[in-house]
């Protein structure tokens, strides 16, 4: 992906990072944060203020004892010397306002953009010259499905839709199908119905994760759709041909929303960044003159490393939600440890500035949960170690990798899936009933989603560690395929006496002839059911044919 290229893998100590320095190129957010990227903030007067050149330092030289804490005079000794990277952007904001700022709301909420404008990426679907934006402009609003993985913008989209209906006084009703019931929908319903019919007012009804609603849930909203009562709005990380129902499907325009490209991440993240006044120390500009710090206050400035913002981006893979609460949860953590770490030394001196390194933004990503990546690597990583401990009969290791993938917010039908797959590959005629178990998992996670199904998948999950074990059709399988691959010429044509004759010329033809139908005979029948060529092989002893 073209985000590999955006983290290298050099040591946090800037006078360590030649490569950077002799690339000449400057990583994505040092880029952003040299122009493009347009402040916001909830202040939007403090946004508007002039850029001020601030702050000052580096990281110790060798970033180890305590990568997040210096001080001028240190840095200025440092390998940095008396220059450096350091990227200016809003007013320098202390570390107590930052963390004040960053207490309470996630940060992704807080950053939720009201307009368009302010929407990042998603150009297939909503950029200049498509449908839906102009649609949008005239608010024209259509029936719609957003799919899009996790985090790509599905709510904030929707959230600028109301934002727009509110100022034509659209009604604009939300509801999540995560813990609406079918009566609250049916409340929705009627209401709009009266405020169609007194009032002439629309209403808009966004439903988020409409997956979530079984069919015949969906079914309440299929005839307010049709007759122009409600404009349904829904949201789904799920192929919505799958899960909703096909009537519903018709009447919505689906709008593909993508993974976010690890470049809008970048911006996103920069808007963050700057809305925070946190400085971001540009490592591919090692001679830039370190400016002392403009803040006023005895505070400490936050400073983050560019390629921190670069890293946060490329782990985040497209969820901007995981993006600024990682952010969020690295700048906390150091923040927090700042305090940790004057109360353990028994210092009363602040060091003067404070740097979110790539290991802290790291650590921020763990704790938020999504280094478990479910569409990359560890997605599969771990469902194969689900697999094999199952095949182990290990049911301790098997419980283990299940909670690491529903804890990571994997899809429970994704790993139900693999269930059944397993009740035959593994199980198979060792106990046949086990395929009726995952059959059943899946229907039941299908009805009832996370978290309640959790516990369904956990049971067929134990069930398949302590189930005895059998490879024998699978074997056998595997040996019937191999021997079709392996064939050589065209294959052998069905003997005649095993073709059915409905015609008069077939029977001519011989279709059928000599068949012996078993039920007739009381004794085993001796008959042929293989061609020809293949007489006498049996797929369940030999390993090829
Ligand atoms: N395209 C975007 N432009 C700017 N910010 C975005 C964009 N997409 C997401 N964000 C940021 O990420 C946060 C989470 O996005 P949002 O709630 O829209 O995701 P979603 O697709 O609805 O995810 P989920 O399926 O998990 O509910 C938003 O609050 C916003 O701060």
């Amino acid at each position: 992906p073209s985000g590999a290229r955006l983290i290298p893998d050099f040591p946090v100590a800037r006078s360590s990072s030649p490569g950077r320095k002799g690339s000449g190129k400057r990583p994505a957010a040092a880029a952003a944060a040299a122009g493009s990227a347009s402040p916001r903030s909830w202040d939007e007067a403090e946004a508007q203020e002039e850029e001020e050149a601030v702050g000052d330092g580096d990281a110790d030289a060798d970033g180890e004892d305590d990568p997040g804490h210096w001080d001028a005079d240190a840095a200025d000794a440092a390998a940095f010397g008396a220059s450096g990277g350091v990227r200016p952007h809003a007013r320098a904001l202390a570390a107590e306002e930052i963390r004040q700022m960053l207490e309470g709301k996630p940060l992704a909420d807080k950053m939720r953009p009201d307009t368009l404008q302010d929407y990042i990426g998603q150009s297939r679907a909503v950029g200049q010259e498509t449908l839906l934006r102009s649609l949008l402009e005239t608010n024209e609003i259509p029936s719609l499905i957003l799919w899009g993985p996790p985090g790509c913008g599905k709510t904030t989209l929707a959230h600028i839709i109301a934002n727009n209906s509110k100022k034509h006084s659209i009604r604009f009703v939300t509801l999540s199908a995560t813990n609406a019931k079918t009566n609250d929908v049916r409340d929705v319903i009627k209401q709009a119905q009266n405020e169609k019919s007194f009032f002439k007012r629309k209403t808009i009804l966004f439903i988020d994760e409409i997956h979530r609603f079984n069919k015949s849930q969906q079914d309440t909203f299929l005839p307010h759709v049709e007759c122009g009562t409600i404009t349904l709005i829904g949201a789904t990380t799920e192929n919505p041909s799958f899960q909703v129902n096909a009537a519903l499907l018709s009447r919505c325009r689906v709008i593909v929303l993508e993974k976010l490209p690890v470049e809008a991440m970048v911006t996103i993240l920069m808007r963050a960044i700057n809305s925070l006044g946190i400085h971001v120390l540009d490592s591919s500009r090692p001679t830039d003159p370190l400016s002392h710090s403009s803040n006023s206050s005895s505070e400490p400035s936050v400073f983050i490393e560019d390629k921190a913002v670069d890293t946060l981006a490329y782990l985040s893979d497209g969820d901007a939600r995981a993006g600024l609460n990682g952010l969020q949860l690295a700048v906390l953590a150091r923040l927090c440890s700042r305090k940790m770490f004057c109360k353990k030394s028994g210092q009363t001196y602040s060091p003067s500035r404070v740097l979110i390194t790539e290991n802290d933004v790291k650590e921020g990503l763990q704790k938020s949960h999504i280094l478990y990546d479910r569409a990359g690597e560890e997605h599969y990583n771990c469902i194969s170690a689900l697999h094999k401990s199952m095949r182990g009969s290990d049911q301790s290791a098997s419980l283990y990798w299940l909670a690491r993938m529903l804890e990571g917010g994997e899809d429970p039908l994704y790993v139900a899936r693999r269930l059944v797959r397993f009740a035959s590959e593994d199980i198979g005629l060792a106990d046949p009933s086990a395929l009726t178990q995952a059959v059943a998992a899946y229907q039941g996670c299908h009805f009832i989603g996370m978290p309640e199904c959790e516990v369904l998948l956990a049971q067929c999950v134990v069930y398949f560690a302590r189930a005895p074990k059998s490879i024998e059709v699978y074997s056998a399988y595997n040996n019937v395929k191999a021997c079709l691959r392996n064939h050589q010429g065209p294959l052998p044509p069905v003997p005649l006496h095993l073709r059915n004759a409905p015609t008069r010329l077939m029977k001519d033809l011989g279709y059928g002839k000599g068949y012996k139908y078993n039920p007739m005979y009381s004794e085993p029948v001796d008959q042929e059911y293989l061609p020809e060529e293949l007489r006498g092989v049996d797929f369940f002893k030999q390993r090829r044919c």
